[in-house]
Parts: C-alpha cells; sequence; structure tokens
C-alpha cells in the first residue's frame, strides 16, 4: 500500500499553485437562511490548493455560518465544488470522507486518550469495525509524519486533555491531515493562544497550506497580514471585498464596515 504524503511542496501563495492541476474549492451563489434570517447571502468563493485564504468581517458576519454550509452542519443552497464533486447537500460525514475537514472554535479532541489514539482513531475513520479494534503494534505512518508536522512527537503519550490549549488545536488539525483532508476550513485556530503558539500555529498553517485548501477565520488582523496569501471580507452575509491583505486593508468599504483607516479592526473579538 503506499502512504500518501503529507508534507507540503513549498510555500503558500496567493491564487495557489501554478504548477499542475490544482485541486479547487469553488462556491457559487451559497445561502443560508434561519427562519428567514439571511446569515449567508450569495456567497461566491473560490480557493485554491496552495493558497492560504482568510475570511474576516465583523462579529455576525455568517464567517463560521459559512464552513457550517459547506461541511453540512447547516441547510444551505447554491453549490460547493470540490474538484470536480459537488458537496452541499451531503450528510457531515460524506463531506469528511470526500476529504473536507473543519475545526471548531473551541478544539474537539477526545480528551481521555492519547495524543497518538486520539490520531489513530482520526486515521481509522475510514477503516471498518474489526480492523479498528484490531491492535496495531506500529504507528501507521500518516500518523507518524501527522505528529512530525503538527510538532507533537515529544507528546504521543499525553491524554490530550491536559494539553495546552493550542496543542489541542494542533492535534485537531492532525486528526484532519490523517483523515487525507485536502480541504481544511478552520475557525479562529488561535483564539486563546499565547503569543508563542500563535507564531508556531502560523508556521504550522503555512506547511500545511502549501499543498492543499485552507481557509481560516480570523479576527486578529497582525496574525491575517503576517500569514494570509488571500483574504475574503464578508459583512451581512455577503462577500464586501476580496485580495491581498493590501488590497483588502485599502478598500474603503472594509475599512468603513471593518477595519479603521488605519487597519486595526473596528469590530470583532
Ligand atoms: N443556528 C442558528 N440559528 C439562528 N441564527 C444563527 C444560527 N447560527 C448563526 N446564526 C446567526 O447568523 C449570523 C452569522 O453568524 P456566524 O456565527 O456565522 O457569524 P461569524 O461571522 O462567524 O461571527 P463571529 O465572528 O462572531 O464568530 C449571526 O447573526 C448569528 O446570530
Amino acid at each position: 500500500m503506499t502512504t500518501p504524503t503529507l508534507l507540503p511542496d513549498g510555500e503558500p501563495r496567493a491564487g495557489g499553485l501554478r504548477h499542475g492541476r490544482p485541486k479547487y474549492l469553488e462556491v457559487r451563489g451559497l445561502s443560508v437562511s434561519f427562519d428567514g434570517f439571511l446569515a449567508v447571502d450569495n456567497v461566491n468563493l473560490d480557493v485554491v490548493q496552495g493558497d492560504l485564504r482568510f475570511l474576516i468581517g465583523p462579529n455576525g458576519a455568517g464567517k463560521t455560518t459559512v464552513i457550517d454550509a459547506i461541511t453540512g452542519l447547516v441547510p444551505a443552497t447554491g453549490s460547493v465544488n470540490h474538484t470536480g464533486t459537488e458537496i452541499l447537500g451531503r450528510k457531515v460525514h460524506q463531506v469528511a470522507r470526500l476529504g473536507v475537514g473543519r475545526t471548531f472554535q473551541t478544539a474537539s479532541v477526545f480528551e481521555n486518550l492519547s495524543v497518538l489514539q486520539n490520531l489513530d482513531i482520526a486515521a481509522g475513520a475510514g477503516r471498518g469495525p474489526l480492523r479498528m479494534l484490531r491492535r496495531r503494534k506500529t504507528v501507521d505512518p500518516a500518523v507518524e509524519e501527522a505528529l512530525e508536522i503538527i510538532g507533537l512527537e515529544g507528546a504521543t503519550g499525553k491524554m490530550a486533555g491536559i494539553l495546552a490549549h493550542g496543542q489541542k488545536q494542533w492535534l485537531e488539525i492532525g486528526m484532519l491531515l490523517v483523515q487525507n483532508s485536502d480541504v481544511l476550513l478552520l475557525d479562529e485556530p488561535i483564539a486563546g493562544m499565547s503569543q508563542d503558539e500563535r507564531g508556531e500555529t502560523g508556521e504550522l498553517l503555512r506547511r500545511i497550506a502549501a499543498s492543499r485548501i485552507t481557509v481560516v477565520v480570523e479576527h486578529d488582523m497582525d496574525f491575517v497580514r503576517e500569514y494570509a496569501t488571500s483574504v475574503t471580507v464578508l459583512a451581512a452575509g455577503k462577500v464586501l471585498s476580496e485580495g491581498s491583505v493590501a488590497q483588502v486593508q485599502a478598500d474603503k468599504k472594509v475599512q468603513d464596515v471593518y477595519l479603521g483607516s488605519s487597519g486595526v479592526e473596528a469590530a470583532g473579538a
């Protein structure tokens, strides 16, 4: 059996990979209504493999709901195409099997299991129950590779519940890597992290985004400026602006609604 490589082949860049046939996520006319309230309103979004896209905007702009809609957590209309496959309207587990993985604002790991067991379970998500129960003597190469990428090689036996806040988020990302997710939708991954953890997370995002389709919901504009290769700004459920960090910061509409003229967020956590 060949093991798919998880290691990136370069740095993320705006517009994604420029060679080969990159994978893509193409969102068209995505809308989500909660009892008549349009939380996501006709959103179009194109993200190509190798890009590190940040989704920003004021509180209540619809950022998390876009991710919820793509991953099947809330009903939506429109279309979400992952490299030729329509994923909108499928069940949550089907979307995950099609390689679309997401994290939540609060890391959802199995607190009473070790780091290794968490990754093992994620890696076995596609295996049958008998194979899952069989004790394996060796570490799955995909798990080993994910451990290296998320920097938790030294913590394999630690219970996930006692990990530092940042490490839990990294473990959750590792769980997506071993599931072979090639679309990563990460909801505020640095919320509550220390300065050091933020930097390490930024570098982790760079490593994983180079070979995947990555969308990060974020409020921290310093972090966005440092790590985004492209940005989409949402406001009141609609795409307000899109482009490089410099382009969206210079956009008068974005300054009025979200960033002050200094580029510091006017709203948000
Ligand atoms: N399940 C729900 N039922 C009803 N309204 C909802 C539901 N989920 C979200 N909303 C509303 O939809 C709008 C968009 O919410 P969403 O959480 O997507 O915004 P956001 O941009 O992620 O905000 P934040 O930055 O504060 O996390 C908000 O007005 C919110 O109150």
